[in-house]
C-alpha cells in the first residue's frame, strides 16, 4: 500500500513536509527492532520507553516515514503528527491489513481466570466441525497448526492485525482470541470487529496494574461496549456471552449493544448446568439449553472447568452451531496444558501442575482436588515477581486452608528478591504456622515429592505450561511438569 493512501486513513493530522515523496509501504511498526527499509514507524510513549527517543535509529535501519505525537527534530523522513499515537496505529494497522478482522469470525474472551481454557474448548468445537481455526492467547498464536510465540496474552495490535491477516490468507475462518483487562486499556484491540464477547468471571489480580477492582472491572467491560455498536442486516447480530452467576456479568448486560446469553448453575440462565459429579477423571453434568437438557461427560475436571464449558457452548450457539455438534466435540475435549494436568506414577503419589496464579484460580483448584483426594494434599506454591503483590498473603492464606502440606516457593521472581516475595506469602499465615520455604522451585517439588506417601496428591500451582523461569532479567529453562516426573521417577527408584 501507498503511504499516502495510508496516512489518508487519519482525519486529523499535520505531514511535514506537506508534500513527500510517495512510496511503498513494506511494514507498519512500533518497535525499532523489526523496522526494515520502507517502514512506517509508530511512535509510542511507553511504560518503559519512549518511542520518540528511538526514532534516529529506526530511520538509520530504513523507516521512510515516522507518525509522533511530539516535536521532533532533524529527521530526513516525512513526520505525521497526531494527537494520539496508539489510536493512529490501531487505525493505520487495521486499512495497512485491511479486511482481516472483518474477514472472520473472532470471539473474544475475558475474565480473570478460564480465558486460555475457554478459547482451547471454543477452538476444538470449531475444528470439530472441520472448519480452519485461529487462536491467540497466553500461550500461543495459533494458525491452524502453525504456533507462533506470544509476548503478551493479547498482542498489540498492529503484531494483532498481522496475525489476523495471516490467519485470512491462510483460510481460517473462527478465530478464539483472549482479551486481557491490560489489553483493553492500552487499545491492543482498538478497531477489531469482535462478533462474540465472553465473559467468564472477575476476581482479584493486576491491582497493581488497575490499583482498584473497579477500574479492573471498568477495563473488562471495554470489550462489551466495543460490540455491537452498529446493527447489521445480515441477520448476524453480535452476541456477548455472560456469566450470569458473577455479579459483574449482570453489570455488563447495561454496558453492551449486543444480544446477551447467559450461562451459570446457580442462577437462572439460557444455558444451564445442573446434576453436577466431579471424580479424578473427568466430569458429568446435565447441560439445559433454553429447556432442552442433554447429559455430558467429560474429561475436564471441576466445577470451574463446567463454567468454562458452558461459556464455550454457548459462544458455539452464538454462532449457530448445533448443540449436538458443540457437544460431540466436548466429550472428546482432553483438557488444556498446565491446567489440572495430572501426573500419576508407580509410587502411587501423584502430582497435578495448574496454572492458579490468582488467590481464585488457587482456591477453585484446591477445592476441586480436596473433593477426590483420597490421601493428603501438599500444595507447592508461589507468587510472580513485579505483579499484584496484594495476591501474595491471599494466595498462601488459601494453601494453608485448603491443603495438608503448603510449601511455599518461588514463581517468576523477574526484577525482585524472591526471599522478599515469600516473606510478603508469609503475612498471610498465623505465625504458629509453620511453612517449609525454599526459594529453589525444584528443591520445594523434590522435598514435597520426598515427603508424599501412596494415595497422596500434589499440587504444583502458578506456572502451568509454562516452561520457563524468570530471574532477574533471565529467562532459565524449568518446566512443572517435566521436575515433577523426574522427581517422581527417582521416587519409585528409591522406595
Ligand atoms: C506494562 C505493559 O503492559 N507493557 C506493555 C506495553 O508496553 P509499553 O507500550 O509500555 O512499551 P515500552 O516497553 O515502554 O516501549 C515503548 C515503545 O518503545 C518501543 N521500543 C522499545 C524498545 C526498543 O528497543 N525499541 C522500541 O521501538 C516499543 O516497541 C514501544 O512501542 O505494550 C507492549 C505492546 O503492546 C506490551 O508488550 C507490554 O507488555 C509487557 C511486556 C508486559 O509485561 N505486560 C503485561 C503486564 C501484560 O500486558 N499482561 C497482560 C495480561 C496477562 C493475562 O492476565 O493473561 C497481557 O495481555 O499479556
Ligand atoms: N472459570 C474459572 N473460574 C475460576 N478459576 C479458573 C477458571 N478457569 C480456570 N481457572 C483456574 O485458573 C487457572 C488459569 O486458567 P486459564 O489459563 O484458563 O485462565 P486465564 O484467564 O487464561 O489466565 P491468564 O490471565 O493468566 O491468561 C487454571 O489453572 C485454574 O486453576
Ligand atoms: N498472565 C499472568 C500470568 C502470571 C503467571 C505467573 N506464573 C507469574 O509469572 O506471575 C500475568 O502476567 O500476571
Ligand atoms: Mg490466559
Amino acid at each position: 500500500m501507498q503511504a499516502s493512501k495510508l496516512i489518508n486513513n487519519l482525519k486529523f493530522k499535520k505531514v511535514i513536509p506537506e508534500s513527500f515523496e510517495d512510496f511503498s509501504v513494506s511494514l507498519l511498526t512500533q518497535d525499532t527492532r523489526e523496522v526494515i527499509g520502507g517502514s512506517i514507524f509508530v511512535a509510542i510513549k511507553g511504560a518503559k520507553a519512549d518511542g520518540h527517543k528511538m526514532v534516529q535509529e529506526a530511520v538509520k535501519k530504513g523507516a521512510a516515514m515516522i507518525i509522533a505525537q511530539e516535536k521532533l527534530t532533524e529527521i530526513s523522513v516525512p513526520v505525521v503528527y497526531v494527537q494520539n499515537t496508539k489510536k493512529a496505529m490501531a487505525i493505520l494497522s487495521s486499512f495497512f491489513y485491511e479486511t482481516s478482522s472483518q474477514a472472520l469470525r473472532i470471539i473474544g474472551v475475558t475474565g480473570t481466570n478460564g480465558k486460555t481454557t475457554v478459547t482451547h474448548i471454543v477452538e476444538a468445537i470449531f475444528r470439530n466441525l472441520g472448519e480452519k481455526t485461529g487462536l491467540i492467547g497466553t500461550m500461543y498464536r495459533k494458525i491452524d497448526d502453525e504456533i507462533l510465540k506470544t509476548k503478551n496474552t493479547t498482542p498489540d495490535i498492529i503484531t494483532l492485525q498481522r496475525t489476523l491477516n495471516k490467519m485470512v490468507e491462510k483460510g481460517v475462518s473462527t478465530v478464539a482470541m483472549e482479551v486481557s483487562s491490560i489489553a483493553l486499556i492500552q487499545g491492543r484491540v482498538w478497531g477489531i470487529d469482535f462478533d462474540v464477547a465472553v465473559f467468564t468471571n472477575l476476581t482479584q489480580d493486576h491491582l497493581d496494574y488497575h490499583k482498584t477492582m473497579a477500574n479492573y472491572e471498568h477495563a473488562k467491560s471495554l470489550l462489551f461496549s466495543q460490540l455491537g455498536n452498529k446493527y447489521t442486516h445480515s441477520g448476524d447480530s453480535k452476541v456477548a456471552v455472560l456469566n450470569i452467576d458473577d455479579p459483574v456479568g449482570e453489570r455488563f448486560e447495561a454496558d453492551t449493544a449486543a444480544e446477551i446469553l447467559t450461562y451459570g448453575i446457580k442462577k437462572e440462565a439460557m444455558i444451564k448446568a445442573g446434576n453436577i459429579e466431579i471424580h479424578s477423571e473427568g466430569t458429568d453434568f446435565d447441560l439445559i439449553v433454553f429447556g432442552e437438557k442433554f447429559h455430558l461427560s467429560v474429561k475436564m475436571v471441576g466445577l470451574f472447568n463446567v463454567y468454562n464449558i458452558l461459556a464455550a457452548f454457548a459462544a458455539a450457539y452464538a454462532c449457530g452451531v448445533e448443540s449436538e455438534d458443540i457437544i460431540g466435540a466436548l466429550e472428546k475435549f482432553p483438557g488444556v496444558k498446565g491446567r489440572l494436568q495430572l501426573i500419576t506414577s508407580a509410587s502411587k503419589v501423584s502430582a497435578i501442575v495448574d496454572y492458579s496464579h490468582t488467590p481464585d484460580g488457587l482456591l477453585n483448584a484446591l477445592e476441586t482436588i480436596n473433593d477426590f483426594a483420597k490421601g493428603k494434599v501438599f500444595c507447592v506454591v508461589g507468587c510472580g515477581g513485579d505483579r499484584d503483590k496484594l495476591k501474595r498473603p491471599k494466595m498462601a492464606k488459601i494453601a494453608v486452608e485448603h491443603s495438608d502440606y503448603p510449601i511455599f516457593t518461588s514463581d517468576n521472581p523477574r526484577s525482585e528478591n524472591p526471599q522478599t516475595i515469600i516473606d510478603e506469602m508469609l503475612v498471610g499465615v498465623p505465625e504458629q504456622v509453620e511453612i517449609p520455604t525454599f526459594v529453589n522451585r525444584r528443591e520445594a517439588i523434590n522435598f514435597a515429592v520426598a515427603m508424599a506417601k501412596p494415595k497422596d496428591i500434589i499440587l504444583i500451582a502458578g506456572k502451568g505450561h509454562e516452561d520457563y523461569q524468570i530471574i532477574g532479567d533471565t529467562k532459565h529453562h524449568f518446566d512443572d511438569v517435566e521436575e515433577a516426573k523426574k522427581a517422581l521417577y527417582l521416587k519409585e527408584q528409591r522406595d
